[in-house]
């Protein structure tokens, strides 16, 4: 691999891989992008498509990646590393949001191809980067693109204009959006561990979590994963607390799994609690606090960890179960 190409670890899914665009691809992509059945649908593609235009673009894309500005990706069979279409995202930082894309050559078509690659980049991108908020649009007259969008979670939001180079000028759009909600299958419904409560229908989880504080004063916090309920949200460690265990016992397992620190049970000061309604459940979280313990705080499970002044907890997207919690941190610390 070239040294110039973007430090990006490839994302895979079932037969594919999401992995940025080499010059090597440039023939291939232009092959499947020249095609007025692939060209017409895509708003920022000309046509015919200058051979040229494909390698210009393969080096802006490096760029872009390097600069976290977009990522628009080739899609590879994972098998033999053919490039069947591409996918990417664009960034609006300030808005915390990114525009969803991808194209799939035409002689590739039919084998569940967007759905499974454009599910997981958006996964990925809202677990791993600071968005709240993934946009799509899909020409009206493409009910396949809008099928796809839905397949994954999208919601439509609305209808618009849109420019389309390759039709030389504005076409109507369906929009669609994704908030974190929607695109994790697991947030509807965590099996509650602990003993079920109805609590207006909903049953009750309990979790323990715990503000370890280092000696600067500052709060860890840990990202949650992609794959888990509120993925890319930033909370405080720990988990739920499972049958016949107490919540400070819950607490040190949890430690001792995901950051590799052991605490004991007289270090762990209760502090405060959350009570809050989530869709298909009810949270009820003690916080506790903790300034002592044995080890070094390691990201065992390979989660994003951040020391966090009390001051700019703020900045950190939270679940919104712990807004109140970091209010009080914040007066406390
Ligand atoms: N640990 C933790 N969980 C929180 C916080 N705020 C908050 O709403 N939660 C919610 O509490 C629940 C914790 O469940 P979890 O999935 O992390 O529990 P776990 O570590 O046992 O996960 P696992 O069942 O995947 O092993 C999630 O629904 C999570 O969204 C927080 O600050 N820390």
């Amino acid at each position: 691999m070239p040294d110039s190409l973007p430090a990006f670890t490839p994302l895979e899914t079932e037969r594919f891989r999401l992995r940025p665009l080499r010059p090597a691809d440039a023939a291939e992509m232009h092959r499947l992008v020249n095609d007025w059945e692939v060209a017409k649908t895509l708003a920022r593609v000309p046509f015919p498509y200058p051979r040229d235009l494909a390698d210009e673009w393969i080096a802006s894309t490096a760029e872009r990646i390097a600069a976290g500005e977009a990522y628009h990706l080739a899609i590879a069979r994972r098998e033999d590393d053919v490039l069947v279409g591409c996918a990417g995202l664009t960034l609006d930082r300030e808005a915390r949001t990114a525009e969803l894309g991808y194209w799939v050559g035409r002689r590739h078509w039919g084998q569940g191809i967007a759905p499974e690659v454009a599910g997981r980049l958006a996964r990925w991108a809202l677990a791993n980067l600071d968005l709240d908020r993934i946009t799509a649009s899909a020409l009206t007259d493409n009910a396949r693109s809008a099928a796809v969008l839905r397949r994954i979670g999208f919601r439509e939001t609305g209808e618009g204009m849109q420019d389309f180079l390759s039709r030389g000028g504005a076409m109507p759009v369906r929009r669609f959006e994704a908030v974190r909600a929607d695109l994790s299958p697991l947030a509807a419904a965590p099996a509650p561990a602990a003993p079920e409560v109805a609590a207006q229908g909903k049953p009750i989880l309990l979790v323990a979590a715990v503000g370890l504080i280092d000696p600067e004063g500052r709060v860890l916090l840990a990202r949650r994963p992609e794959g888990k309920p509120l993925a890319g949200l930033w909370e405080f460690p720990g988990g739920k607390v499972r049958p016949g265990e107490t919540p400070e016992a819950a607490l040190i397992r949890e430690l001792r799994e995901e950051l590799g620190i052991d605490v004991a049970e007289a270090c762990l000061a209760p502090f405060a609690f959350a009570s809050h309604g989530y869709e298909a459940f009810h949270l009820l979280m003690p916080l506790y606090l903790c300034r002592r313990w044995e080890g070094q705080v390691t990201a065992l499970e390979g989660q994003a960890l951040a020391w966090v002044r009390p001051q700019r907890l703020g900045d950190y997207a939270m679940p919104p179960a712990d807004k109140p919690l970091v209010a009080l941190l914040r007066d406390f610390l």
